[in-house]
Formats: C-alpha cells, sequence, structure tokens
C-alpha cells in the first residue's frame, strides 16, 4: 500500500521537482507540469513511453494532449493525495521529455 507523502517526504522528494518546471496544486494534493514538444510526433512518443512505465507502475497520469503540448497532472487517487510513486513517475517523465 502507498502512502501519501510525509511532512520530511515533501520536502527531499518534491521540492527538487517544482525547480523542474512540476507545480504544487495545494487543493487537490497533485503535481501538474506543461510539457511543450516540437510537434505531435514529439508529443504523443513522450505519452507512449511515459504510459508504458506508468502501466508498468501501475500508476497512471491523468493528462491531456493538444498538438504539441501534454498537460500532465499526478496525484494518487488510491491515498487521495500525493504519494512517492507521484515522485517517481514525474521524475520518469522529465527523463523522458529530456532524452
Ligand atoms: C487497482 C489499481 O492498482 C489501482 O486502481 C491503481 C491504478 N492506477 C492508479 N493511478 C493513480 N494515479 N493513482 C492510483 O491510486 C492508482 N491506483
Amino acid at each position: 500500500m502507498t502512502d501519501k507523502l510525509s511532512d520530511t517526504g515533501r520536502k527531499t522528494m518534491l521540492e527538487p521537482l517544482l525547480a523542474t518546471g512540476w507545480e504544487l496544486d495545494e487543493g487537490r494534493d497533485a503535481i501538474a507540469k506543461t510539457f511543450v514538444f516540437d510537434d505531435f510526433v514529439g508529443a504523443f512518443g513522450f505519452m507512449t513511453r511515459a504510459a508504458l512505465w506508468a502501466e508498468k507502475w501501475d500508476h497512471h497520469p491523468e493528462w491531456s494532449n493538444v498538438y504539441k503540448t501534454v498537460k500532465v497532472v499526478l496525484t494518487t487517487h488510491d491515498v487521495d493525495g500525493l504519494s512517492a510513486l507521484d515522485v517517481k513517475l514525474a521524475r520518469k517523465m522529465d527523463q523522458i521529455a529530456g532524452a
């Protein structure tokens, strides 16, 4: 079972993500980021690669795509807030987008 992030976890794990463009939605206890690629193939390629990790980890993003833009919201529905799984998927998405 995944636990909600503790105060310490928020400091150590969330702060580096906020520095890479993720934003905290405190009302929902979620993090969000907008990724902009060169074109639709870049955006959809990112989604395809991220989807495989999401499925492997059984942790799925809320996201939308318009042309070359992908808007992502991560939160853990099972705990009604942020968990380490959101951090893990956010890091992976940053890695994929930067590759
Ligand atoms: C049964 C299944 O393991 C759960 O419903 C998983 C699936 N994917 C999930 N994704 C997200 N973002 N949060 C969850 O709590 C979650 N739970």
